[in-house]
């Protein structure tokens, strides 16, 4: 499945747990000699029991996220496509906590991402709490704002998105020791109050053609700086997400597509 080129592979361990490591995860994720993917996604019997499924999330090098947005809305056009997700918001456990999901039209879904954490401990990033950090890279010093949408984003204000050192500051900064648990890249670009560009480095994958997450980091960013309205779309190279935010304590909200790809077998 993807949701706007953020590419998934959708196991479904609802009877089965997914019984692989992170090196065959990684085996599997390799584009020439495995499947290929950005994330593999499980789809599990929940742990809480407020939920009605719970769904696991692993990037492409093997390690697990807490948190994928474009990920979810595909987890909840699989379920619809199974029968199993019922009319209005549906509670879904994600590996940081709860989060409420609804079919809008035939593959579009909007999603409850739950409130954003802008505490560092809990990014988890090694620094008295800012509205903008600043690290030398390269020999460049590189201004951030940081928050925790489950999983741990840094994002960046660029000009022009286009010409954003993607490659070279966002691996520089996913493995700063100040973030012991690696971060997530967006270089964001604010076209209007109401419109951002978006390119997302993505910790353990790489350059993504979309990051969910990283659309809801970049806007709450941006709109707790008063730089962006509290609906914005958010555009990134695979297409684009809807992302609204009511303010401090509020969850924010993200709309947008999720595609089936193929059905398949995988032999390990
Ligand atoms: N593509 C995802 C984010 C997946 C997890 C991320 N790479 C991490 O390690 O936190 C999204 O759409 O949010």
């Amino acid at each position: 499945m993807h949701g706007i080129g953020n590419d998934f592979v959708v196991v479904d361990c609802r009877e089965r747990a997914l019984g692989l490591d992170a090196a065959a995860i990684a085996r599997l994720g390799n584009r020439h000699t495995g499947v290929g993917f950005d994330q593999l996604l499980t789809i599990e019997p929940p742990r809480d029991p407020t939920c009605a499924y719970r769904y696991g999330i692993y990037n492409r090098d093997g390690s697990e996220a807490g948190q994928c947005g474009n990920g979810v809305r595909c987890v909840a056009a699989w379920l619809a496509r199974a029968g199993a997700l019922g009319a209005g918001l549906t509670r879904l456990e994600s590996p940081s906590g709860p989060v409420a999901v609804e079919l809008v039209g035939e593959a579009r879904v909007r999603v409850d991402m739950g409130v954003p954490n802008f505490e560092p401990e809990a990014i988890p990033l090694r620094s008295p709490a800012a509205d903008a950090y600043e690290r030398t890279l390269d020999g460049r010093a590189v201004r951030f704002g940081a928050v925790s949408m489950g999983n741990p984003h840094a994002v960046i204000e660029v000009a022009d998105v286009a010409s954003a050192p993607v490659a070279d500051i966002g691996p520089a900064l996913e493995t700063h020791s100040d973030f012991p648990q690696r971060c997530n890249v967006g270089f964001v670009q604010i076209v209007s109050a109401r419109e951002l560009r978006l390119r997302v480095w993505e910790r353990g994958v790489g350059e993504t053609q979309a990051c969910g997450s990283g659309a809801c980091a970049a806007a709450v960013v941006l709109m707790r700086r008063g730089l962006a309205d509290a609906d914005v779309d958010v555009h990134l190279p695979g297409g684009t997400l809807r992302i609204s935010w009511a303010g401090p304590g509020q969850p924010v909200w993200m709309t947008g597509p999720a595609a089936f790809v193929f059905d398949g077998d995988y032999y390990r």
